[in-house]
Formats: structure tokens, sequence, C-alpha cells
């Protein structure tokens, strides 16, 4: 029974609110392709000993970025003609700052690997030009801090270890290192930086069946995302996991299959909780209880509203499809600008099945507000509570 939806907020439909764009000056989405791209090219450029002809693509990327404008991708790309159909014969020959946000940036990663050669046949196929800002990740103190934890949690009540490993999963996604790598963000993981909590709904959502969970970031996202599908899988909360991440690196901390493998061994070599969970992962995978999957959409710059029939298919049929992230909320809610307050379920009325979300605030859109919630935020933070990373949200609709 889907929840009633107030019809109001989309009178004029769910697309009558405006996307986001990057031609205000000043604004985040300006900020984000103006200063924080630049800055990620130049921290791939010094992480490894690219030759001089991948130094002078990225150079070039850089300055395409800033004064040029949006040029297709190189033959013999394999995947051209997917990027001219997902908008680029609309966009190309326009300057990045006057195309959709989402699309913006969704391409200039793609356009970031095409420079460092990570799908041109040759030695630096394949190598994530991320890799080292997500490894070193893993191996922090703060890491082993939080998996030494599980060993204390293990012998709480399961329904008390449910609660702590999803606000593990959701606190997780604060990590993101394109958010770092430029210099922002930071947050605390106390209750008070809630701004809406439908754990309630969300847990009644674990009925045993599939879940599908869209995996955000890598490393310390990556790493709870996968100790509360263990936590799930191993007390019958969810039959089978499918695990998304992305085909190829995106957005510099998005998780891949290889960082699936990597989070899986950093846990299986812990100690105490941590490396049984790894273990009990380990074997869920090699049974097909935990499959992962890389569908090429989830590199994409559209909308949800865009889904391919396969997976519009694949979570319709799941109890509940889990997104995490800031970039996957913005996907969910179709990037656009809906007014704080308007119901979660009338924003997501056309995901299919029941849906739920996991987020850190990192950018300007969100949905499902309490009014008051929105006028007391804005009175104490101004707008830095939207973008900040500072503050998250729980937020789940029934089919
Ligand atoms: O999906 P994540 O990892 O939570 O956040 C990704 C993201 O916040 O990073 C960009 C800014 O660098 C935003 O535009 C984008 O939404």
């Amino acid at each position: 029974m889907r929840d009633p939806v107030d019809p109001a907020p989309f009178a004029a439909g769910p697309d009558a609110a405006p996307v986001v764009v990057s031609s205000v000056r000043g604004s985040f989405p300006w900020s984000v392709l103006a200063e924080r791209h630049p800055a990620i090219v130049r921290k791939v450029r010094d992480a490894f000993p690219y030759g001089p002809g991948q130094r002078h693509a990225l150079d070039a990327l850089l300055e395409n970025c800033a004064e040029g404008v949006v040029e297709p991708l190189a033959e013999p790309a394999a995947d051209r003609a997917r990027w001219d159909a997902w908008g680029g014969r609309e966009h190309y020959g326009r300057s990045w700052f006057d195309v959709p946000f989402l699309w913006a940036e969704s391409y200039f990663y793609r356009k970031l690997l095409e420079a460092v050669g990570y799908f041109t046949p040759g030695p630096w196929q394949g190598i994530d030009p991320f890799r080292p800002f997500k490894l070193a990740e893993l191996d922090t103190p703060e890491a082993d801090e939080e998996l030494a934890a599980l060993d204390d949690l293990a012998h709480r009540p399961a329904g008390e270890q449910e609660e702590a490993l999803l606000h593990g999963s959701l606190w997780g996604n604060r990590a993101d290192l394109g958010f770092r790598l430029s210099g922002t963000g930071s947050g605390t993981a106390d209750g008070s930086r809630l701004v809406a909590d439908d754990a309630g709904v969300l847990r009644s959502l674990f009925a045993g069946g599939t879940l599908c969970l869209v995996a955000d970031n890598a490393g310390r996202e990556l790493v709870p995302d996968l100790l509360l599908v263990d936590h799930l899988l191993r007390h019958g909360r969810a039959g089978r996991t499918v695990l998304h991440v992305k085909p190829y690196p995106y957005y510099v901390s998005d998780a891949t299959a290889a960082d699936v493998l990597d989070a899986l061994r950093r846990l299986t070599a812990a100690k105490g909780a941590a490396g049984e969970a790894g273990n009990r992962l380990w074997a869920a995978m090699s049974e097909g209880r935990l499959t992962v999957r890389a569908h090429p959409f989830s590199c994409g710059p559209l909308p949800y509203t865009d889904l391919p029939e396969d997976l519009r298919r694949e979570f319709a049929a799941a109890d509940v499809t889990l997104l995490k992230g800031d970039l996957n909320y913005r996907r969910l809610i179709g990037d656009r600008l809906h007014p704080a307050t308007t119901p979660f379920a009338a924003a997501t009325a056309r995901f299919p099945g029941p849906v739920a979300t996991l987020r850190t605030l990192k950018s300007d859109v969100v949905v499902g507000i309490a009014p008051a919630v929105e006028a007391a935020l804005d009175a104490a933070e101004g707008d830095r509570w939207r973008t900040g990373g500072t503050h998250a949200l729980i937020q789940a609709r029934r089919g």
C-alpha cells in the first residue's frame, strides 16, 4: 500500500521544479566545476608518474573545463554512442557551465578517465586514477578503531546492532574523498544532525527477501555498508543482497568491484567480529547470496526516472532498494530544486518499488524536510546545512 501522497507539490507534475545548473557564479554547482574539478585533476596528475601524453591530456582537460565547451569522447570510445544518447548530442559545443550540473559532473569524470587512458589498450588500461586515495582511507587508525568497536557491538541485542550498523552506513557516507580532496566537509555523527529519520520505515522493509543496495563510496563507506549487509543476511532480514557498484571509477571515491574486494579483504584480515563478518560475506558471495552488479547506467548522467527496463524490473521486485549517498539522492529526485518540504513519497513516486536513502547532505537538493526543521536549520546555519556534509537523512517510501 503506497503512502498517501499530497498531489499539491506536483500540481504541475514532478518535473516542475528547476533542474540544478552550474551557471550561477559563486553557487555550489559552479564551485564544483570551477574549483573542485580542477583540484581533482591536479591531485590525480600528481598521484601517478603519468607519461607526457597523459599529462598533456590532463592539462588540456583542465583548460577545457575552465574555458572550453563539452566535447564528444575521442574515437574509438566504446561508449561514445551511449554518451551521445545520454544527452551528448544536445550538450556538445556548450559551455560546461550551461549544461545540467548532474550531466556536467558525470561527464567530467568520464573525460578524466579518457585523459589518463583508462579505457585505452596499453599499460594504463584499467588503472583506477583514484585508487591511491581510496586505499589510503582503508588503512587508517580510524578504520582500525571502527572495526574494533564491532567486538562490543556483537554482544548487544540484534535490534541494537541493526540500528547501530544502519547509522554506521549512513555516516560512512561522510567519508567522501571528492568532498575531501577539495578540503571541505566535516560533520559529526551525533543524532542532532539528522534532518529526517525514517529508520523505522526502512527497517520495516527488511522482510527477508531481496535487498538492492546501490552503493556509493569505497573505503570507509563501503566497509560499513558491507557490515550492514552481513547483519541483514545473517539475521534473515534479507535473503539475498544485490550490491550495485560502478562499472568504472567515478566521482573520485565511488566504489567499483575492485573496491568491494579491497573492502572484503580488509575485513577478512581483521581480528574479532570484523573478521568473522568478512568471512561470512566472503561465503555469501561464493554462495550467491551476495552478488555484485556494475550496470552502465550506474555511471550515467541521468535521473532515476530514466532507469533502463532491466534495472526498473530488478528494483520493482526487491523488498527495498537502498540508495547510498548524495549523488544517488540527487538522481532519485531528478537533481531538481524541489521545495525542501516536498514529501519524499511524492518526489520519488516514479521510482519502481520501495525505496530508501542514507545520505549526508553535500549538495543543494533535498525533500521531505518538515517545515519547522527547515526553518530552524535555515535560521541556525543559513544554507550550509544543505551542502556542508554535516547533516544527514534517512528517508524511505513503501511500495
Ligand atoms: O555521492 P556522494 O559521494 O555522497 O557525494 C557526491 C557529491 O556530493 O560530490 C559532489 C561534490 O564534489 C557533489 O556534487 C556530489 O553530489
